[in-house]
């Protein structure tokens, strides 16, 4: 099944402060965790390609929690694009940033967040026509201080940082005018996960609410 897209990924990012990292490891938690998150005000879900159940929870997703918008992550290849659009993904996130990839989410039309950890990266995602990216991985790679840099010369980029972001950092990186919102996995603990705990990551969502620019 593909989904026509219908968002941009200034849209995927605009739409909540946080966009939650997601592993699932297991296709019986695909639906009720995602039922936990849009009922914390959550919707734009990204699901990595890191396990072999990702694409059919990304199937169960798409057609059974309408109100979620779920995304693929780890797109790292053309094939990964053609599998997260015909699974039904609305949008991808990549963690690194090639033209191939890019060429190849356009041709499937799923909107791409490109992650970039370099100026350089920056600028082939521009010369591609990508102006609003992934900064990954956001502190390993040199936090608020990189996007404050970065804001000189990239100007007219807004980005998405990710990776070791939580809740108590991400104040920091939201304050920034180019930074529109950020992503992380802390909103889908893994325990939480295994122990069907969707109340807690429900309240994991809502706690987010507070970090609104
Ligand atoms: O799988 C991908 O495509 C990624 O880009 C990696 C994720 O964005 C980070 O693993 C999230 O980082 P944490 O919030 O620190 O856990």
């Amino acid at each position: 099944m593909s989904t026509s897209n219908t968002f941009t990924a200034l849209q995927v990012m605009q739409d909540a402060p946080v966009i939650p990292v997601i592993v699932l490891n297991d296709v019986k938690h695909a639906v009720p965790m995602a039922r936990a998150l849009v009922a914390g005000g959550v919707r734009m879900l990204e699901v990595t390609l890191r396990t072999p159940q990702a694409l059919a929870c990304i199937e169960a997703i798409a057609r059974e929690v309408p109100e979620a918008v779920v995304g693929a992550g780890t797109v790292r290849s053309r094939a990964d694009a053609q599998a997260a659009a015909n699974a039904g993904s609305r949008f991808a996130v990549s963690p690194g940033y090639t033209s191939a990839v890019g060429q190849a989410c356009r041709d499937v039309g799923l909107a791409l967040l490109p992650g970039v950890a370099t100026g350089g990266e920056i600028m082939m995602a521009q010369e591609d026509g990508f102006t609003e990216l992934k900064f990954f991985p956001a502190m390993q790679a040199g936090g608020p201080a990189m996007l404050k840099a970065w804001s000189g010369p990239f100007f007219d980029v807004k980005f998405c940082p990710t990776g070791g972001v939580s809740l108590q950092n991400a104040p920091e990186f939201l304050s920034l005018p180019n930074v529109v919102c950020v992503g992380g996995s802390w909103l889908v603990p893994a325990d939480a996960m295994a122990q069907g705990d969707w109340a807690r990551i429900t309240q994991l969502a809502l706690d987010t609410k507070a970090l609104r620019k």
